[in-house]
């Protein structure tokens, strides 16, 4: 609500129908190290807008293994400066709009990766946090029937599942396997293969207890990986998907003249290895799916965790036993 201009003190600034603090709460590491360098601060500075930008305030956020990768100073070469909120994906609502911003507006429900390149440059001040400055580029309008923390879920995840299968070339009537299909990106590329490229045959690995997932995501080969290696095994396949570090083994089953999609980990001929790219354009494209239900959210059911217990939610992340996504909420 937008204060009155005598009340309305200092550090508020009043937008539109809405005020924006000039400090909020958020979560902060100074130096590069395990779960613990994370500190929890009430007084870090609300970013600014730029003119192509919005300021989101922040109802839900996802964790990806990128935010404690990059917190173990795994890429320092081309991250930003320290101090960093952490934090790649948000759900939440337009607070303020900068000057170029053409299609959002106040009171706007979004979501995305508020980092464009995930690597090269990404936002010091990120979704773990009660505000968060994005440009509008990278956002989409949340789908109505997703509440916040299933869309938080979503945006780095599935514009990775996505890209990788288009640069691979996949397209209907196609085989893939999918390497951890029980993972953030995995749950989502087998459910994209399948729903909305048209795949063939879509075979997928994962540990014994979450084989039934793999196959009501669509998977119509699930393969324990702790009792089967897929490399022995006489399928070969149109595209591999390796979203765990099995690059140098995926290549021993795909066909002549396909493509070994792989997102960490060594590369052999003829895979490739690329960095997801943000974009909006992805959400609003993929919005229909999600809305009718044929693309799912799948969050892991250990959380929401809410905001103050976002240092057990990345220790949780970290074991690498996360099913589907984990997300902080509320915020
Ligand atoms: N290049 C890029 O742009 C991107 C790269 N990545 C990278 O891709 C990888 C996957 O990301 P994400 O999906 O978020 O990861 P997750 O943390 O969600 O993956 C967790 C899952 O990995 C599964 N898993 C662990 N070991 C194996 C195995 N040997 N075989 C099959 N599944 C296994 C676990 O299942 P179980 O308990 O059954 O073992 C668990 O469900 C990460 O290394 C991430 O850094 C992610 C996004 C973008
Ligand atoms: C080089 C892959 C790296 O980039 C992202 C986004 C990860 O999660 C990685 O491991």
């Amino acid at each position: 609500v937008c204060a009155s201009s005598s009340s309305r003190s200092a550090t508020e600034t009043a937008v539109g129908s809405t005020t924006v603090p000039s400090e909020m709460k958020a979560w902060v590491y100074n130096e590069y190290g395990g779960v613990d360098v994370l500190k929890f601060s009430s007084n870090v500075t609300v970013p600014e807008v730029n003119d192509d930008q919005v300021l989101v305030k922040v109802v839900a956020a996802a964790l990806n293994p990128v935010d404690f990768k990059r917190r173990l100073g795994k890429f320092q070469a081309t991250d930003s400066a320290l101090p960093t909120v952490p934090g790649y994906d948000v759900a939440g609502v337009v607070v303020k709009v900068g000057s170029q911003v053409k299609s959002l507006k106040v009171g706007d429900e979004v979501y995305g990766d508020i980092s464009e390149k995930a690597l090269d440059g990404p936002k010091q001040s990120g979704s773990l946090a009660e505000y968060t400055a994005v440009e509008e580029k990278l956002l989409a309008l949340k789908p109505k029937s997703l509440d916040f923390a299933q869309a938080a879920s979503l945006p780095l995840a599935i514009e990775t599942a996505y890209e990788g299968l288009e640069r691979a070339g996949f397209s209907k009537g196609k085989s893939i396997l999918v390497l951890n299909g029980a993972g953030g990106v995995g749950s989502l590329v087998i459910q994209l293969a399948k729903q909305v490229f048209g795949a063939s045959k879509v075979a997928a690995t994962a540990s014994t207890s979450k084989l039934e997932l793999l196959k009501s995501l669509g998977a119509d080969l699930a393969i324990d990986y702790t009792k089967e290696n897929f490399e022995d095994l006489p399928d070969k396949y149109d595209v591999v998907f390796d979203a765990i570090g099995q690059g140098e083994k995926a290549v021993k089953v795909v066909v002549e003249g396909g493509s070994v999609v792989v997102l960490t980990g060594a590369v052999a001929e003829p895979g490739f290895r690329f960095v997801v790219t943000s974009t909006g354009s992805t959400l609003t494209k993929l919005n229909p799916y999600l809305e009718d239900g044929k693309l799912k959210a799948v969050l892991d059911p250990n959380g929401p965790f809410p905001f103050d217990r976002v240092k057990e939610a990345f220790a949780y992340l970290e074991t690498g036993r996360a099913t589907g996504k984990v997300v902080v909420y509320p915020v």
